[in-house]
């Protein structure tokens, strides 16, 4: 007696999940679902990019794909990471203030990997100024994406790489927009994100069960 017909925009599913006639917890999940299935894997709510992690990789990310999300206002093309990364980029140069974006989610959700998106896209449009420029934002990419994982990451359960720390990165621009230096300004270690070795016994008794 307590079923009610689905909303027509759960159907299809939408982009924006403001949009939701169905606005609840299986709303949300089915939507989600139905553009996952399809290899969508953003979606926004409202201002809020929700990622879902495709674990493959996706033709998403290419040069291309950056061109076609600088200067665009959100929603003017389909949800993205580079969207967002786009508007804080213009909101910063227009406003001229500082922009933060946080990325949350459980472990394996692909934080890290949303941070070396953002910062992809944040390089390619900040270094189009010069060659030296292009080098230097090349050079901090790089820190990040090799560096860190090397000294602070390990495999769980849950993920083959999976970060031991929590970061907070400051990305240092110039008045023309060029990425001049970036600092990882603290270290949030979490206990439950600490790593120790099983015990041999522990092992042995799993490969012999
Ligand atoms: N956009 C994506 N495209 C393709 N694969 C992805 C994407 N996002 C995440 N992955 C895959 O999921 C794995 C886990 O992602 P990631 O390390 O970013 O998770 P995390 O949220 O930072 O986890 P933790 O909190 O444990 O560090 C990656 O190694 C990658 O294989």
């Amino acid at each position: 007696t307590n079923i009610k017909p689905m909303h027509p925009t759960s159907i299809h599913g939408v982009e924006d999940m403001i949009r939701l006639g169905d606005l609840n917890e299986a709303g949300i999940l089915r939507n989600l679902l139905i553009r996952y299935r399809e290899k969508l894997i953003y979606t926004y709510t409202g201002s809020i990019l929700v990622a879902v992690n495709p674990y493959q990789l996706l033709p998403i990310y290419t040069a291309d794909q950056i061109r076609l999300y600088t200067n665009k206002k959100i929603g003017e093309m389909p949800p993205h990471i580079f969207a967002i990364a786009d508007n804080c980029y213009f909101n910063m140069q227009r406003n001229n203030r500082d922009q933060c974006c946080i990325i949350s989610g459980e472990s394996g959700a692909g934080k890290t990997e949303s941070t070396k998106l953002i910062l992809q896209f944040l390089a390619a449009i900040s270094g189009q100024h010069s060659w030296i420029e292009q080098q230097k934002c090349l050079l901090h990419c790089w820190c990040f994406l090799f560096f860190f994982p090397a000294f602070g990451n390990a495999k769980t359960i849950r993920n083959d790489n999976s970060s031991r720390f929590g970061k907070y990165i400051d990305i240092h621009f110039n008045k023309r927009g060029a990425i001049e230096g970036a600092k990882i300004e603290q270290y949030l270690l979490e206990k439950s994100r600490v790593c120790r070795q099983v015990s041999p016994k522990l092992i042995s008794s799993k490969l012999n069960s």
